[in-house]
């Protein structure tokens, strides 16, 4: 169901001590900002050893949730260092990154092995949060919309209708993660709505309403507000900026 929602992808940073100490301030002073009837749902995505902890400290208001930022596509099994849909459900996590471009970068992720992550992850009941975003030279090519029309058909459109219905979509232009480079407003409503229209063709109209589309590159509490103003922006990925629990919670108090 569309949603205003905003998630933190803390990346690989902070300590055990350190997210512990993160989350109760964020916990602390979420508990003292007034509750806004346009509140969003909050998702909390931590590296894999902080997830049981941070869970715990989560501000006990029902809109938090925990999420991790990968898994692996099977079940269990003799994949020495890898980590299964179903040991991040059993600690409590809610949703799970997929598809994000450092992934696909670092890790070469592609296509075919991000379509077996998303069945693994909505197997263990997890809502996958599902990456696109091109490089600059794409954009400066001027073939950003080809590009990410071919990033959700190959890696999102084969789910059917009821996998779909669980699956959040985060733009994430390249050029704009970790580089202070934001998408104007105008940038990134234009792709979110026309993420949206490639909804609609592949699924219905209903589906391509109902999505959650989250904007992610260097989003921070001054260029929130505006961004999430964008009638096809539901909310955000944020990187840098959710690991200062102020900063965060400003960008949260952005709707
Ligand atoms: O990649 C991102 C979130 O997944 C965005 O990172 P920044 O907010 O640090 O640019």
């Amino acid at each position: 169901m569309r949603q205003n929602l905003v998630a933190g992808n803390w990346k690989m940073n902070l300590t055990y001590p350190e997210g512990m100490a993160l989350v109760e301030e964020m916990a602390r002073l979420a508990g003292e900002a007034a509750p806004a009837a346009n509140a969003p749902q909050v998702v909390i995505c931590p590296p894999f050893p902080l997830l049981h902890g941070v869970g715990q400290l989560l501000p006990k208001s029902a809109n938090f949730h925990l999420g991790a930022q990968n898994c692996h596509q099977k079940e269990s099994g003799a994949f020495t260092g890898e980590v299964s849909a179903s040991m991040l459900a059993s600690v409590g996590c809610e949703y799970v990154i997929l598809g994000h471009s450092e992934r696909r970068q670092y890790f070469g992720e592609d296509d075919k092995l991000l379509g077996q992550k998303l069945k693994a992850a909505l197997a263990a009941g997890l809502k996958p949060i599902f990456c696109v975003g091109e490089s600059l030279d794409t954009r400066e090519a001027d073939e950003t919309f080809d590009y990410i029309a071919k990033q959700l058909t190959d890696g999102l459109f084969h789910l059917s209708n009821e996998e779909f219905a669980q699956v959040t979509v985060a733009y994430e232009p390249i050029w704009a993660i970790g580089t202070g480079r934001t998408a104007t407003s105008a940038q990134a409503q234009e792709v979110h709505a026309f993420i949206r229209e490639q909804i609609a063709r592949a699924y219905d109209a209903q589906a391509a309403l109902d999505t959650t589309i989250l904007y992610g590159g260097s989003a921070n509490a001054q260029n929130a507000k505006e961004l999430f103003a964008q009638p096809d922006v539901d909310g955000g990925l944020i990187g840098g900026a959710s690991l200062k629990a102020a900063d965060f919670l400003a960008i949260i108090q952005s709707f």
